[in-house]
């Protein structure tokens, strides 16, 4: 049914680049805000300014990745130590907290003067799933998933919530850690095995794979599919609607 195998009762879908075209607004506020860093790094220990590659490094360290995760996953990559903060450091503080939230502040002002595009065969898989008596959930590592679940009007088709928010105050584990789409399969009282998770990036896969889902589908917006089934995904499309046409499976 709808692409997926018999027995798959539980949709898990990730949002950022899956349901809406915004896995591309991060990545364009990371780099905002890593390029400002780096420059400035650079000047203060007299070494030269490397800019941060928006697709290699995204896709290698921030990808899908809770927020504060992405900062120090990156910065490591780089051979960067900076003090963790607190999470109310001001947005220009050199720590850990300070840069995720000078990169919240690019997101949110990128979300809300240039709006959110759904991809439409997300929307209407949404639809499909609905109709045919599956559960539907989105597991994001973003804290900003209900902002755009409701600007964009798909709300209404999801039942469940696992997000940024759900990870600091239930002390859940960020992907590629399996927990997220755990806890989301968990309240609908379903195995792994009876869900299916959809997800783009390589750290979305790699929860999926670890955590026995029963169908991965990876979602290949930027030609990485080779990649994306490296890490765990079991089927690879470049938009939903493929897995309603029965071109994918
Ligand atoms: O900073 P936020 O909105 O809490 O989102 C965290 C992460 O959420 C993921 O969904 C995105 O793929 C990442 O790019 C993003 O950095």
């Amino acid at each position: 049914m709808l692409g997926l195998p018999t027995g798959i009762r539980v949709c898990l879908f990730d949002l950022d680049g899956v349901l809406t075209d915004t896995a591309a607004v991060h990545a364009a506020a990371w780099k905002e805000m890593f390029d400002r860093f780096l420059r400035d790094y650079a000047q203060q220990q007299g070494v030269p300014f490397r800019p941060f590659d928006a697709r290699a490094e995204y896709d290698a360290y921030v990808d899908g990745k809770p927020r504060m995760d992405g900062v120090r996953d990156f910065l490591t990559s780089r051979g960067i130590t900076l003090p963790e903060g607190t999470p109310d450091d001001p947005p220009d503080a050199q720590t850990v907290n300070g840069l995720g939230n000078r990169k919240n502040e690019a997101v949110q002002q990128r979300i809300r003067t240039d709006g959110v595009h759904v991809f439409e065969g997300s929307r209407r898989y949404l639809q499909a799933a609905e109709q045919a008596g599956l559960r539907r959930a989105v597991v994001s590592s973003s804290a900003n998933t209900r902002e755009v679940l409701d600007v964009t009007g798909l709300a209404q088709y999801v039942e469940e919530i696992v997000d940024g928010v759900t990870i600091r105050t239930d002390g859940l584990k960020g992907k590629p850690a399996p927990d997220t789409f755990l806890a989301a399969a968990a309240r609908f009282g379903v195995d792994p095995s009876e869900a299916a998770v959809f997800e783009d990036a390589l750290a979305g896969v790699a929860a999926g794979h670890a955590g026995g889902f029963g169908r991965v589908v990876g979602v290949d917006r930027v030609g990485q599919a080779e990649e994306l089934a490296a890490h765990g995904a079991d089927v690879v499309v470049q938009d939903l609607a493929e897995l309603l046409n029965g071109e994918a499976l």
